[in-house]
């Protein structure tokens, strides 16, 4: 698997580092405030699994499961919801997970969506950020980091459904595509 990766954009030990810094960030700003975390499938989960043990807090978390992507390494801009909440949320502050904000249309798509279910709030931490291949005008309250316009796996992203298992950031070699 590993043979396809060119290089390690973020390292194992840089993302424990700041996933704890951005759990801090969220319980200071939540002191008090009843959260539901809501992950979105499949790629927040790694990120996800570790930023809740960051957040010293009592929480709640569910999960969202949304296809724009499908197959492709393109955004189709059409969001479809495959797996929705459970229970209404009119009582919590929604803190939506990611693993990437990209285009952004699919967390535009999601954020009216889950407003309309009027929550006492809805916010969004994101791992990662490609903020040069916006389309939608949409910015995270809490950002991992900003990325380069580059396809990006590992930690819980995909080409393929593979490589959500490295324990890193890298960036796949061309090879990578032309194989698949
Ligand atoms: O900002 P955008 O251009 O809309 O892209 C971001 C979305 O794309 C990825 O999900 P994907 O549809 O690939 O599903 P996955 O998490 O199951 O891999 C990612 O997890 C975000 O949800
Ligand atoms: O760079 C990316 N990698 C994996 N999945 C993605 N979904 C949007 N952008 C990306």
């Amino acid at each position: 698997m590993e043979e396809y990766i060119d290089r390690v954009l973020i390292s194992k030990e840089e993302l424990g580092k700041r996933v704890v810094e951005l759990g801090a960030e969220i319980t200071r700003d939540y002191e008090g405030k009843k959260i539901l975390v809501l992950g979105i499938l499949k790629g927040a989960v790694p990120f996800m699994a570790d930023l809740i043990r960051e957040i010293k807090l009592p929480l709640a978390y569910d999960f969202m499961a949304l296809s724009s992507y499908g197959v492709s390494t393109q955004s189709s801009g059409v969001v479809r919801i495959l797996k929705d909440l459970e229970r209404s949320v009119e009582d919590v502050h929604i803190l939506i997970a990611e693993d990437i904000v990209d285009t952004g249309l699919t967390l535009k798509y999601l954020k009216e969506n889950l407003r309309a279910r009027n929550p006492l709030s809805v916010k969004v931490v994101t791992l990662l950020d490609k903020a040069a291949r916006r389309k939608a005008d949409v910015t995270p309250d809490y950002n991992g980091f900003s990325i380069p316009d580059e396809f990006v796996v590992g930690y819980g992203l995909d080409f393929n459904e593979e490589y959500r298992n490295l324990p890193y950031i890298g960036v796949l070699k061309q090879e990578a595509y032309e194989i698949n």
